[in-house]
């Protein structure tokens, strides 16, 4: 192996393709003489277009060739959105590096521009995650929400075509591929309180590969990192993955951060949230026991209801 090149695996989706460039830039800027290629890698997800991805329920849908692909010494390094990326990788793997977090909040997109406010119950909103789901109905529970797949201009030529009268996406996707002036409106945390680790892009490595440690070290976002760190444990702790309604944000002030994070039922009747302040040097502590203090709350009870 050339040590002075790196492979990225990446998806071959538009939004993959611009992450792992980000990547790649990144790697140049850093690391003059290293040679940065991009491999692009299909997934399972890329070929299941028709199915509602919470129905799916396969952790990793997005993932799991890349990564094999990785543990096979393919490509050395993979690039993803992280929250696409299980809390739990695969033996062997680990979470290299983190870059610095764009838009973490979800954006309205809707066809006559019209903001949440003015959408009444006649109108149709699409959105595949029951996160965005429960957040709706618990504002409006006669918001008619319906399910939509497909990448970000998928889903916009769909909304077009009469599919919908609005959805939900993640704001720093449709900035990712510059169609920010689709963007109706943002939707701060107290209105819907994003993904774990949504806005972040993520460099997964190979453990025990020393060379590569090296070079994500420089390249690595500490803040970011450190916000993951009690995102992800939240989310560990929690048990939910992509196929249930559960959110949490981090707000940093100075030294100290705060974590805000929820648990719903589907249509939204039920609905948790708490927040817990840590510091960097405890974040995973701390996400763990926004976690727990939601168990305490009821929050085993609801996701045991949603996987029956
Ligand atoms: N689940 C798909 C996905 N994965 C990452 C992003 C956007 C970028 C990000 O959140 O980092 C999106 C699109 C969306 O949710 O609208």
């Amino acid at each position: 192996m050339d040590k002075n090149t790196i492979r990225i695996g990446t998806r071959g989706s538009q939004l993959a393709l611009y992450q792992a460039e980000r990547t790649k830039k990144e790697l140049s800027e850093k690391f003059s003489n290293l040679s940065v290629e991009i491999e692009i890698i299909k997934t399972r997800g890329d070929k299941i277009l028709d199915v509602a991805l919470s129905k799916i329920g396969d952790k990793g849908l997005f993932t799991k060739e890349i990564e094999n692909a990785l543990l096979d010494e393919t490509v050395d390094i993979a690039v993803h959105s992280l929250k696409d990326l299980p809390t739990v990788l695969p033996e062997g793997l680990k979470l290299g590096a983190v870059l610095e977090r764009g838009e973490y909040r979800d954006a309205l997109v809707s066809k006559d521009g019209r903001k949440l406010s003015e959408l009444t119950p006649g109108d149709t909103i699409a959105t595949s995650s029951l996160r965005r789901k429960a957040a709706l109905l618990k504002i409006n529970k006669n918001f008619n929400i319906v399910d939509i797949r497909g990448n970000v201009n998928t889903r916009l030529r769909k909304m077009e075509e009469g599919h919908c009268d609005a959805m939900i996406m993640a704001a720093a996707g449709l900035q990712r591929l510059e169609l920010d002036n689709y963007i109706t409106e943002i939707l701060d945390p107290d209105v819907l309180i994003p993904a774990t680790s949504q806005g972040v892009i993520a460099i997964e490595s190979r453990e025990n590969d020393t060379r590569i440690d090296e070079i994500l070290k420089k390249i690595n976002h500490n803040k970011t990192w450190n916000a993951i760190e009690a995102e992800r444990a939240f989310l560990h702790t929690i048990e939910g993955g992509c196929q249930v309604p559960v959110g949490c944000f981090t707000r940093f002030e100075k030294e100290k951060f705060t974590i805000t994070g929820f648990v719903a039922s589907v249509d939204g009747t039920q609905f948790l949230i708490d927040e817990e302040i840590g510091t960097v040097e405890n974040a995973h502590e701390t996400g763990k026991r926004l976690a727990q203090k939601l168990r305490k709350k009821g929050a085993a009870e609801i996701l045991a209801n949603i996987r029956k």
